[in-house]
């Protein structure tokens, strides 16, 4: 077929979608996270070659290249970041980042403001996503798997053993599992227990939340502005594991009071909270 035949066929295609995604929200939702997905496909397309062939293998430098692709992605969903704090991450040394996870859409988050020398904690099933999954594993993601506590605990320890020594920087996800209920779910404690055992502070990150502009109950997938701080860090020296309970407790808190007023919702104490979710939560791979 003539390329040019290909370049018009495309464009009606496309046309016909956007059409579609008008008149139907729900359809907009699957097309628009759909496209989410390809991005993150034809990123990772991209990104293999380039972390092969720059650095050779699986390594945090990796997370540069992929840090500086999946930053373009905002532009296509007509989402901003309003960043404050990016001094806090101006740690010397190794620290344990925890942040709220709301969404897969949370990745864009993630990159926009990710420091140097840092690597994630993911589920061990995201290395089953074909090419995104391989990406993942070359930009050096720590994979655990969540249904063995044991295993997890052992690949957690070996990591703060690492950290220290190759001077990086861990992201854990504290709450464990995404949570889009306008609230956090409570805290695990493998990423404080981390942060004592190798005596490295806690960052927090907060971003503010999406239920004005995300709701995979409502089928709802618009543009919108996400607010995201980043608060001082927590410093550990000197702490044992006879403190893992009260640094998971603090960091809880202070997340939580800085996440509502990011969000621009009343306090706490006045609010429902994840036991009367008006927000449908997914648990399949990625919705
Ligand atoms: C170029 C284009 C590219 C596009 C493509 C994109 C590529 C982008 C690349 C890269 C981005 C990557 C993005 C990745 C994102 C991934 C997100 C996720 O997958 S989130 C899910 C996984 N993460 C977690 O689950 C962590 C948080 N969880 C924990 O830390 C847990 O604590 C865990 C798993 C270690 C254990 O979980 P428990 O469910 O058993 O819960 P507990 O209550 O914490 O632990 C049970 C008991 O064990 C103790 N314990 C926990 N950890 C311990 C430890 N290390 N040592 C001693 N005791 C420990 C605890 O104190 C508790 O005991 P007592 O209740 O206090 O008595
Ligand atoms: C099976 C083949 C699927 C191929 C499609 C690949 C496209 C994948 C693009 C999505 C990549 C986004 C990465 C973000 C990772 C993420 O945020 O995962 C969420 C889970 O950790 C949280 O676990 P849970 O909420 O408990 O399921």
């Amino acid at each position: 077929m003539e390329p040019g035949w290909l370049l018009w066929g495309a464009a009606v295609l496309l046309l016909l979608l956007h059409v579609l995604a008008e008149l139907s929200p729900a359809v907009g939702f699957v097309l628009r996270l759909g496209w989410y997905c390809l991005l993150c496909v034809l990123g990772s397309l991209l990104a293999v070659p380039a972390c092969l062939l720059l650095n050779g293998g699986r390594t945090v430098r990796n997370m540069r290249i992929i840090k500086n692709i999946v930053k373009a992605f905002k532009y296509f969903f007509g989402l901003k970041f309003e960043v404050k704090g990016l001094e806090n991450f101006e740690v010397e040394g190794p620290a344990i980042v925890v942040s709220n996870h709301q969404s897969i859409l949370d990745m864009m988050g993630l990159m926009e403001v990710l420091p140097d020398n840092c690597v994630q904690v993911g589920k061990k099933e995201l290395l089953y996503t074909g090419i995104v999954g391989l990406i993942m594993y070359l930009g050096g993601v720590i994979f655990i798997n969540r249904k063995s506590t044991t295993s997890a605990k052992m690949v957690m320890s070996e990591v703060a053993k690492t950290m220290v020594a190759e001077n990086v920087k861990v992201w854990v996800y504290p709450e464990g599992t995404r949570n889009c209920t306008g609230d956090f779910l409570p805290f695990k404690k493998g990423a404080f227990h981390l942060a004592i055992q190798a005596q490295v502070p806690v960052i927090p990150v907060v971003y503010s939340s999406f239920t004005s502009f995300y709701n995979p109950k409502t089928k709802l997938f618009t543009s919108g502005k996400i607010k995201v701080e980043i608060l001082p860090p927590i410093e550990t020296k000197g702490l044992t594991s006879d403190d893992v309970s009260d640094l998971t407790d603090r960091c809880y808190h202070t997340m939580r009071e800085t996440f509502f007023v990011l969000s621009g919702r009343p306090s706490p104490s006045e609010q429902w909270g994840p036991d009367q979710p008006d927000v449908w939560c997914g648990t399949a791979l990625l919705v």
